[in-house]
């Protein structure tokens, strides 16, 4: 069985600039590596990502979106890399589902852990690298680069639950989760990076 990386944090924290770096660093062990992103990752998933990233619907409605995404996606790429040995890294996961639609919108968590039940039973990150920062750096870092999705446009006391319930998640399963403050700079949390992955190639 391959290995299976997540990439989370709220909008803006810095997920994105350090998947290019993290790929890289696994793929010089000569690792088959597959990368993806939720929601999305398949081109039914894509559909899925452009629907729930821009349309108003019904909180049970976004969240069983983020769970059909997500179960074409291990279906047809996390599933089937795994089993044949790859790494797979995923720029978010079910974490990101218990972060939003959880503690950004209230959602119960024992639905939110219905739904993981149903859909990935058995299957958990090996690893998920949580980028933490607080609300006004990661805002003042969206504001400076790109339009808005819907989830991006929330305001602030959203993303403050958010990054709670990532924080709560991250002390609730240590084993897997690395917590990177994300103020620092790039290079440092490059740094950050190497070690971590230098810590979990030695655990194999
Ligand atoms: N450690 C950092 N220091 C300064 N700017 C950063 C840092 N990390 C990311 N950025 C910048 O912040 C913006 C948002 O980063 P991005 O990786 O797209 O965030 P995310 O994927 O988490 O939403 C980008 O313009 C990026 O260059
Ligand atoms: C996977 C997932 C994402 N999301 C949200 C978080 C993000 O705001 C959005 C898309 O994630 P992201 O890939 O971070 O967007 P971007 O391309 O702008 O960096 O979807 C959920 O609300 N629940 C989920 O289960």
């Amino acid at each position: 069985m391959g290995k299976f990386i997540t990439f989370e944090g709220i909008d803006g924290a810095g997920k994105s600039t350090h998947i290019a770096f993290v790929s890289d660093y696994i793929k010089a062990r000569g690792v088959e590596l597959v990368s993806s992103r939720e929601p999305g990752g398949t081109p039914l998933g894509e559909k899925l990502r452009d629907l729930v990233l821009h349309e108003t619907m019904h909180l049970e409605t976004e969240a069983l979106l983020m769970f059909a995404s997500r179960r074409e996606h291990i279906a047809q790429v996390i599933a089937p890399a795994l089993e044949r040995g790859a790494w797979v890294i995923s720029d978010r996961f079910t974490d990101a589902s218990f972060a939003y639609q959880g503690g950004g919108r209230g959602m119960s968590v024992a639905k939110l852990e219905a739904l993981e039940q149903w859909v990935h039973p058995a299957l958990q990150p090996d690893l998920t690298l949580l980028f933490d920062v607080p609300l006004e750096v990661a805002r003042a870092r969206l504001d400076a680069t790109r339009e808005l999705d819907k989830f991006e446009q929330e305001k602030a006391d959203f993303f403050a639950a958010t990054r709670a319930e990532y924080l709560r998640r991250a002390a609730q399963f240590p084993q897997r989760f690395r917590v990177i403050d994300s103020t620092r700079s790039i290079a440092d949390i490059q740094l950050r990076l190497a070690a971590i992955l230098d810590g979990f190639f030695d655990e194999q």
